[in-house]
């Protein structure tokens, strides 16, 4: 599956915005992917789960890990795909935990999927999680990634789309708060 049917869906989908967006990591953006306008449609969204399991196929991974609402959607799709478990965390005060009734065995390999980095903190905390349990992070699946830093996950990391014309700014030198452009909700 080529970047351009990506594309193409995150047109048809809507899921590319222009507004003034707070980021996770609090940098601002005047562009945001919105990865779970994408995810409404399931039948098309398929390509991007069929496409992150057959990445990571001969991983021989154990248990797909996501967090949040487009990441918890991801796990569970492309853990199907895989024919394995999924794990899914949840994110308290900044930190990520699993949800209780989640773990992993030692040694478990375990595959880490978002929908987008922007500064890689969430993967990073990600893969932390399953360090923590003695689990072994095999890699991270990516819809899409910014391309605005350099971003070193140690892992083998596979990203289906690097978007174009994305921006991040830190709120002291926002351009739209400059603007007094409200915040997008
Ligand atoms: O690389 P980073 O700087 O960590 O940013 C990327 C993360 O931020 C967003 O999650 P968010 O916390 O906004 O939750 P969401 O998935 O529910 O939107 C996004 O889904 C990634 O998980
Ligand atoms: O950095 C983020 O929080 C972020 C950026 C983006 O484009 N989309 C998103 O869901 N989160």
């Amino acid at each position: 599956m080529s970047e351009q049917a990506i594309a193409q869906l995150i047109e048809k989908t809507e899921a590319l915005q222009t507004g003034h967006f707070q980021l996770a990591s609090g940098l601002h953006a005047s562009r945001f992917f919105r990865c779970i306008k994408l995810l409404r449609y399931p039948q098309a969204a398929e390509i991007i789960f069929a496409e992150i399991a057959h990445r990571f196929a001969n991983e021989n991974i154990d248990y797909v890990l996501g967090a949040n609402e487009a990441g918890s959607i991801l796990a569970f799709e492309v853990a199907k795909h895989l024919g394995v478990e999924v794990a899914i965390a949840c994110e308290k005060s900044g930190t990520y935990k699993l949800i209780e009734g989640f773990a992993f065995p030692v040694g478990a390999r375990v595959l880490v999927v978002d929908d987008i980095t922007t500064t890689g903190g969430t993967a990073k905390q990600l893969l932390a999680i399953a360090r923590q349990a003695s689990a072994e992070p095999v890699g991270v699946g990516l819809v899409a990634t910014k391309g605005l830093f350099n971003i070193d996950l140690s892992c083998r990391t596979e990203v289906l789309i690097s978007l174009q014309g994305m921006d991040a700014m830190s709120p002291e030198n926002c351009t739209l708060c400059q603007q007094q452009i409200p915040l997008t909700t």
